[in-house]
């Protein structure tokens, strides 16, 4: 394993992946029982600040009461936001209740907001945060294994609308993450399998080993065996941890490797109505896999490498196909309309993150729009 771990004094393991952007620096902090010894990190942290938590209906009854009973024990706690859980949350009718319950709180701009859920929350609360009297402290306590691994580092913050997914939204990087092992032991398994397709992400953008280690961990790292869980999430924080500072903005194109899968995904999220009939996670798998697919017909990637990415997310039970959506998926023209409105796009040109293999990702602006369309027509089994 890698990662350095440190004995903390209740003998918890936990490792500390710094983030380094400048005057925007932070650490990701991976443990066990974090929450509950929260406040005081916080306070050495943001000494002057006062704490508003957000969170949905499913996270706060189970993970909420040792933290605010901290803060509120050292008169920091302003109150907690809690919304409906779901993608549907992040919507701009939940970000303005959000906002003006933090201004009824009476949140100013140095004291700090903390979402605590899944990436739903974190995008949602993070974007709350970056325009709240235009920008105040932001502490991510992600408790799903997608928001551990993926949503909560690196500043990407966001609402969908009815025309695609993130599409309104700012980059605001937390002042800490705070990624407490334990409270995934409630993460219901769908949850948990769609927060592994991310982890997968990883391997196959760039690191080839890694790849080859989850096909002799997959089901320790489901299962929550600690060490397998640890070393998943931790080489995940760090391979996030070194794009984003290489290109925080998505500026250079490095970044852009991040959303391998993510033009077909985003697009299929947004046909299924960003609703649980398909999660942000399977939606990617399926787009990951159909990325594969594609590099394969463009002869750049080995059909061995696209049919051992397939094989793996069927044997780990993630969809890997258009007609895995519950209720059937979009048309060639319907997904060609969707992914149109990808934030890669350029001059009106469809970018991809294609593939030459397995750890071989890179960024093609040059698409061929009628391969494309062929490849959609058969994918989705229809024009
Ligand atoms: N900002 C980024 O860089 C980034 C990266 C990846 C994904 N995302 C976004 O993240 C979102 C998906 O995140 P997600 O998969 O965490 O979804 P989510 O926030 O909807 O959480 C998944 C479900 O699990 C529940 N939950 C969360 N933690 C729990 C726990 N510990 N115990 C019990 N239930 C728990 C939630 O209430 C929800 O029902 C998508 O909107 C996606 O676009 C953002
Ligand atoms: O952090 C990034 O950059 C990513 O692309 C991570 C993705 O997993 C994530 O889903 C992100 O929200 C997608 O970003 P978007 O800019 O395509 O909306
Ligand atoms: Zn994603």
């Amino acid at each position: 394993m890698a990662e350095s771990l440190s004995a903390s004094s209740d003998a918890k393991v936990e490792t500390t992946i710094p983030v380094t952007l400048g005057k925007r620096s932070y650490e990701i902090v991976i443990g066990e029982n974090l929450l509950a010894s929260a406040a005081l990190r916080l306070d050495d942290l943001l000494p002057a600040a006062r704490y508003a938590v957000v969170s949905d209906e499913n996270v706060a009854p189970l993970h909420l009461a040792d933290m605010k009973r901290n803060l509120q024990e050292q008169g920091l706690f302003l109150g907690e936001v809690v919304v409906k859980p779901g993608e549907a949350s992040k919507c701009f009718a939940t970000l303005e209740t959000v906002c003006e319950r933090l201004l009824e709180l009476g949140v100013e701009r140095g004291d700090c907001v903390i979402a605590l859920g899944g990436g739903v929350i974190g995008d949602l609360a993070g974007f709350a945060a970056s325009i709240l009297r235009r920008g105040v402290n932001l502490v991510q306590m992600p408790t799903s294994l997608l928001a551990q691994v993926d949503s909560s580092v690196g500043g990407k913050t966001g609402i969908d609308t009815p025309q695609g997914k993130n599409l309104i939204g700012t980059f605001h990087q937390p002042s800490l993450v705070l990624a407490d092992l334990d409270v995934l032991g409630t993460l219901p398994e769908r949850q948990v399998l769609a927060g592994y397709a991310e982890i997968v992400k990883y391997g196959l953008i760039n690191d080839p080993e890694f790849f080859e280690w989850l096909g002799d961990n997959w089901r320790a790292v489901l299962s929550g065996e600690p060490e397998q869980r640890l070393h998943a999430v931790a080489t995940s924080c760090k391979a996030k941890a070194a794009i984003v500072e290489e290109d925080e903005k998505e500026e250079s194109g490095a970044r852009a490797l991040l959303n391998l899968g993510h033009t077909f995904g985003h697009a299929l999220e947004a046909y299924a109505g960003f609703s649980d009939r398909l999660l942000h996670g399977e939606a990617i798998a399926i787009g990951m896999v159909l990325a594969f697919r594609y590099s394969t017909e463009q002869e750049l990637c080995p059909v061995e490498d696209a049919d051992r990415v397939q094989r793996h997310f069927d044997l780990v039970g993630l969809p890997t196909a258009i007609n895995h959506i519950e209720g059937g998926g979009p048309s060639a023209g319907e997904m060609l309309r969707l992914m149109a409105q990808d934030k890669k796009v350029q001059a009106g040109q469809l970018a991809l993150v294609l593939t030459r293999g397995i750890g071989g990702a890179y960024l093609e602006r040059d698409i061929d729009m009628d391969d494309l369309t062929d490849f959609l027509k058969r994918e989705c089994g229809s024009q």
